[in-house]
């Protein structure tokens, strides 16, 4: 086809788009009125209705409403390709069949057919589709329903729609991918983050599909589309098991609020409801029994920031890596054979021996303690009938539970775990006013699965963590209790936020099993020039980035804070959607917050959504963001020192997508530029 007859096809397509969008407003109207109509005929005829009647009418009522919201979203997607139907085509030759017979596929956001079942565009979700992200022309195949279809990709076309007119058609011999993809990445940025489905690259695209894994890893450098992957991968879940899958039952755990509602229109905008994403802090409310109160996680982890070498600090580095695990798992089973006191017990009369309770308690030693007992009592029940030959009243299970449990060592969660915090030295646990630092909370977590178990997500179908580097082996070893569906989880090392060891590789396949391990080294965010600067902040692994250029970042010398201030007021006022001053201590915020005379909007553990404009925030809080520019103040030999100090650099530095400014203090300057 030329582009005349890509013009005429469009013509087509919009023309039974715009049918259906008039059919189906029309549907809508209708229901509107006799929802309205029924509505009104209940008040009216309310004292003649018996109950039944009103419960009918009530069912009616429901109907409809549910039959209306469903051709509401129907609309709204029709609304959609009408302005933009579809993005690209391919042919695809069936072995075996003529050229002539080639099928022509054209790929869209959403599918559509028309009332006779032709299928004018298809799902980008279709395993037909797959083709498109996967192949060149020449050899390729799909697999539907267990099948393979063998073939050739005879034609490949990039098409842009906009408001319905044909923009450009692009075909594939000529390496538009890149033009495409560049002409993407160069736009502004978004105080909502976009979907990519015109543009998913074929290393993404494998991870957005594969279903086969349980526990999927992506370690993936600073933009290399890791969220952006994971929502596309539920959303692709969402069409593939649309009959078993809801979108309510996937469980997003994001770093902070502010992010949750920067990935918040993802989903929606390729058709599938909106997922409310929870951050770690709700979680572990959620999961710690309602009497205990905690230190929240963003709190500790300001405070770790800002003290790094304090003691709270060297607490939390004791917890956060593997081997805390296994001291713990080890405190554990051992404690297995000396948490029930090596003592018989006489139960009206009848004596049970040491040796048979302790071989009651280890022969269910896969359960909680709790449960443990409840099983004991009841295998005593039985001895107890079988031994006692007296007229009268065997105890209750519940009395039984009751003297077993006297005999533990430790009778609480909370007792076992301040017996092993002893184990590992002084100052290892602290816990003034009954209440628990972050720390703390997830060994407690795995203490109370020992001893009584913990809250579970069974109705959770599938679990997203991002931001994987800030989290510990212990709270990863909680959570795979917690949800024990599939996983999707994502991070970079390179990103730690915790001065310490967290999570690691080797720690994840110690953790979880049946798991695959992706890695994402292409960079989409950042022009070649800001990621070639960044690089040498990375701590770990490769980082390569697209051919997209844009200005060499600059490092600009400042004597004075008042130079400082200037400079960044200069910088500041540019033709930009977003920019972004990124810091690394609340109080250099502050400071600025003060002196700053630029209208602002700070972004912190406060903030709920994510604006535009000029931003004031720090590396914790722009984490998992991206700003079209980016100032990093206050590059002193103090902030910027350490290794760890080199990784939040690099954080801070790969947030911008197209300028970034370092502002470097002249007489002291970082030792790491
Ligand atoms: N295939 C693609 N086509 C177009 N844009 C893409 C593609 N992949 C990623 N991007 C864009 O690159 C940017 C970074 O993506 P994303 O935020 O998902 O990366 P990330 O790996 O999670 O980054 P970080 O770890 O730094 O937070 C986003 O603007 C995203 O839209």
């Amino acid at each position: 086809m030329t582009d005349t007859s890509e013009i005429a096809y469009l013509e087509k397509t919009l023309n039974q788009l715009t049918k259906v969008y008039k059919k189906l407003s029309s549907n809508i109207t209708d229901q509107d009125h006799q929802f309205k109509d029924l509505q009104k005929y209940m008040v009216e005829y309310k004292s003649e209705l018996d109950k039944f009647e009103v419960y009918d009418y009530q069912q009616t009522l429901s109907m409809i409403d549910k039959r209306g919201f469903a051709q509401v979203m129907e609309r709204e997607q029709v609304r959609k390709l009408i302005d933009s139907p579809y993005f690209g085509r391919f042919d695809f030759l069936y072995h075996g069949d003529l050229p002539s017979e080639a099928e022509t596929i054209y790929i869209g956001r959403f599918g559509f057919a028309d009332e006779e079942g032709t299928q004018y565009i298809y799902d980008w979700r279709a395993p037909i589709c797959n083709m498109y992200y996967e192949f060149e022309m020449g050899e390729a195949y799909y697999v539907a329903m267990d099948r393979q279809f063998d073939g050739e990709l005879i034609k490949k076309r990039q098409i842009k729609i906009e408001h319905s007119k044909l923009q450009y058609v692009l075909d594939s011999s000529l390496t538009i991918q890149d033009e495409v993809l560049q002409q993407t990445l160069n736009q502004h940025a978004n105080d909502k983050m976009k979907t990519i489905v015109t543009s998913i690259q074929r290393e993404q695209n494998k991870i957005v599909r594969n279903d086969s894994a349980y526990n999927v890893i992506i370690q993936g450098v600073a933009g290399s589309g890791k969220t952006a992957v994971a929502l596309h991968r539920i959303a692709y879940y969402l069409y593939k098991f649309r009959d078993t899958l809801r979108a309510e039952r996937i469980f997003i755990l994001s770093p902070n609020k502010v992010f949750g509602d920067y990935i918040s229109t993802v989903l929606p905008e390729l058709g599938e409801e909106p997922i409310r994403s929870f951050t770690l802090d709700e979680l572990t409310t959620n999961l710690l029994p309602a009497a205990v109160t905690f230190r929240s996680f963003e709190e500790e982890t300001k405070d770790i920031l800002s003290n790094p070498n304090g003691a709270l600090a060297s607490r939390a580095k004791m917890k956060g890596n593997y081997s805390f695990v296994q001291k713990l798992q080890s405190f554990l089973s051992n404690l297995d054979s000396s948490l029930l006191k090596n003592e018989s017990i006489s139960i009206v009369g009848v004596v049970l021996q040491a040796d048979y309770l302790q071989g009651r308690f280890l022969q269910y030693r896969k359960e909680p303690v709790v449960t443990r007992l409840e099983l004991m009592a009841e295998d005593i029940i039985q001895v107890l009938k079988s031994k006692w030959d007296r007229e009268g009243k065997l105890p209750s299970k519940n009395e039984i539970i009751k003297r077993l449990k006297k005999r533990l060592l430790f009778s609480s969660p909370l007792a076992i775990y301040r017996a092993f915090t002893e184990t590992l030295g002084e100052n290892s646990f602290e816990f003034s006013k009954k209440r628990f630092e972050f720390n703390d909370v997830y060994p407690y977590l795995f203490v109370q699965f020992y001893f009584k178990g913990v809250k579970q997500y069974e109705l959770v179908q599938h679990f997203v963590l991002d931001e994987m580097q800030d989290y510990t082996p212990i709270q990863y070893a909680v959570l795979s209790k917690v949800f024990t569906c599939k996983r999707t989880i994502i991070g970079d090392f390179s990103q730690a936020l915790l001065p310490y060891e967290t999570i690691s590789k080797e720690a994840f396949e110690a953790l979880f099993h049946n798991l695959e391990y992706v890695e994402l080294t292409t960079t989409y965010r950042s022009s070649y020039e800001i990621a070639m600067y960044a690089k040498k902040f990375m701590r770990h692994g490769e980082i390569h980035p697209i051919a997209r250029h844009g200005k060499e970042p600059e490092e600009w010398k400042y004597s004075t804070l008042e130079q400082m201030l200037k400079h960044i007021h200069e910088k500041a006022r540019n033709d930009f959607q977003t920019t972004a001053i990124i810091c690394k201590t609340e109080k250099d915020l502050q400071i600025l917050q003060d002196r700053l005379t630029l209208s602002f909007t700070v972004l912190d553990g406060q903030t709920e959504k994510f604006a535009s404009g000029l931003l004031l925030t720090t590396i914790q809080y722009a984490k998992g963001l991206e700003f079209d520019a980016v100032i990093v103040p206050f590059v002193n030999e103090t902030n910027y020192r350490t290794e760890f100090d080199r990784g939040l650099l690099y954080i801070a530095s790969t947030r911008a997508m197209h300028e970034l400014t370092v502002l470097v203090d002249k007489e002291a300057p970082s030792p790491l530029l």
